[in-house]
């Protein structure tokens, strides 16, 4: 391709690393809300904040500073660039874009440049999806984990995404402005300042629990317009459903257990319950429903480098210590939820889900230590978070401070 033939867009092969894009699809498969469209599931970064989070940024910063020098660099930029928005975002079966530019709305004249990395691959993770612009070279991007597509949010790069047929197409996506008004680095500094500064949250033993945004904003519905509740489920338990975990609650009333009731009873993924699999359930009750998802999750990105059983010290337990079974919690009469439908679940977010290495070598052992190093991951985190930010607040930007 010459570059110069079409200097208003810019493909590049492994911008991110595989393991970048691992974690921000744990990041995105433990925090995501409904999106803006139709099957469209968005993680955005005031959102994390806002779901005592914060620290779940740091894995952008160092991406997002890459990317802003990219497009400054490639569009020859003479003037700074701000991020007007940050986000993971997934398209699952059936969600599409026609021919559209990215500044298309009197909302988005904002947006002068886009950004879209590829978190996973086309034919493995999903199928359709392909990207399509509308005129020049190339005609299309077939997502590759790693890639990064740039380009101008004007008319010049009218463009399109096909159907998504199966699975779950994910990517980091940012735009770019020249309006410092719409810059969303002040916006989240300010947030952080806000939740971080208030108070002594850091006395707390795990200070970096996620807390749940309302139970509307996990609700995923076909026909979203309709507000019918009954037809849909949580995402929070089809994330974990479709990987054979459940909820268990002891806080269920006889009405609220009726299965026609479901959206009402996601409202009980915000109070203390148990994570299940196989009828067997972890000894440790989990502060809501957000905290077993993530380690769940962090166990996904993490399986291929845990150490075997035998390699995993006493301290975490063997395998009778640390769970029972749903007899053995008769006296404290837990229930197994079920929080929507599971055909549609399966239709969602079933594709290939079901990691065959991951379901064989499942022990509870192994979650146990998972447990240990996803708190480790998370209190490492936290503390680059707390560090950083009166360096971000002084800069009113955010940016790696090398802490
Ligand atoms: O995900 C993509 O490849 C592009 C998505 C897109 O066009 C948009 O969000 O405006
Ligand atoms: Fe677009």
């Amino acid at each position: 391709m010459g570059e110069s033939e079409h200097p208003l867009r810019l493909i590049l092969h492994d911008f991110l690393s595989q393991n970048l894009c691992k974690e921000l699809e744990f990041i995105h498969k433990s925090c995501c809300t409904v999106g803006y469209r139709p099957n469209v599931f968005s993680t955005t970064l005031s959102h994390l904040i806002a779901t005592n989070c914060g620290h779940l940024l740091i894995p952008f910063v160092s991406i997002r500073e890459r990317l802003k020098d990219k497009v400054e660099e490639f569009f020859g930029c003479e003037y700074e660039l701000f991020i007007e928005f940050t986000g993971l975002i997934s398209w699952t079966k059936g969600a599409s874009i026609g021919w559209h530019s990215d500044d298309n709305r009197s909302y988005l004249k904002q947006r002068d440049f886009a950004a879209v990395c590829y978190l996973n691959n086309h034919g493995k993770d999903f199928k359709g999806g392909v990207f399509h612009f509308q005129d020049g070279e190339p005609t299309s991007v077939v997502p590759v984990a790693g890639d990064l597509v740039i380009y101008t949010a004007d008319s010049c790069n009218i463009h399109s995404v096909d159907e998504i047929i199966e699975g779950e197409r994910l990517t980091l996506t940012l735009w770019f402005t020249r309006d410092s008004s719409y810059d969303e680095d002040v916006k989240l500094i300010s947030l952080l300042s806000q939740t971080l500064l208030s108070g002594s949250v850091d006395d707390r033993p795990f200070p970096f629990l996620p807390s749940p945004a309302s139970s509307n904003m996990y609700w995923f519905s076909q026909d979203q317009a309709s507000h019918d509740h009954q037809e849909g489920f949580d995402i929070r338990w089809a994330r974990i459903h479709v990987l054979h975990y459940t909820f268990g609650t002891t806080n269920l009333t006889i009405n609220d257990a009726t299965s026609d009731s479901s959206f009402h009873l996601s409202e009980s993924l915000e109070k203390p319950l148990r994570l299940g699999r196989q009828n067997e359930f972890f000894k440790k009750e989990f502060a809501n429903g957000l905290h077993p998802l993530q380690v769940v999750q962090f166990y996904c990105w993490k399986a291929t480098e845990l150490p075997t059983v035998n390699n995993i010290s006493d301290e975490f337990g063997n395998v009778k210590e640390l769970s029972c079974s749903l007899e053995d919690f008769k006296n404290d009469s837990l229930n197994v939820m079920f929080l929507g439908d599971q055909k549609l679940v399966l239709s969602i977010f079933g594709y290939e889900s079901s990691d065959k290495k991951l379901q064989s070598s499942f022990n509870w052992a192994h979650f146990s230590y998972v447990v240990a190093a996803w708190e480790d991951y998370s209190l490492q985190l936290r503390r680059e978070l707390i560090t950083s930010l009166p360096h971000w607040r002084s800069n009113h930007s955010i940016f790696a401070t090398g802490t």
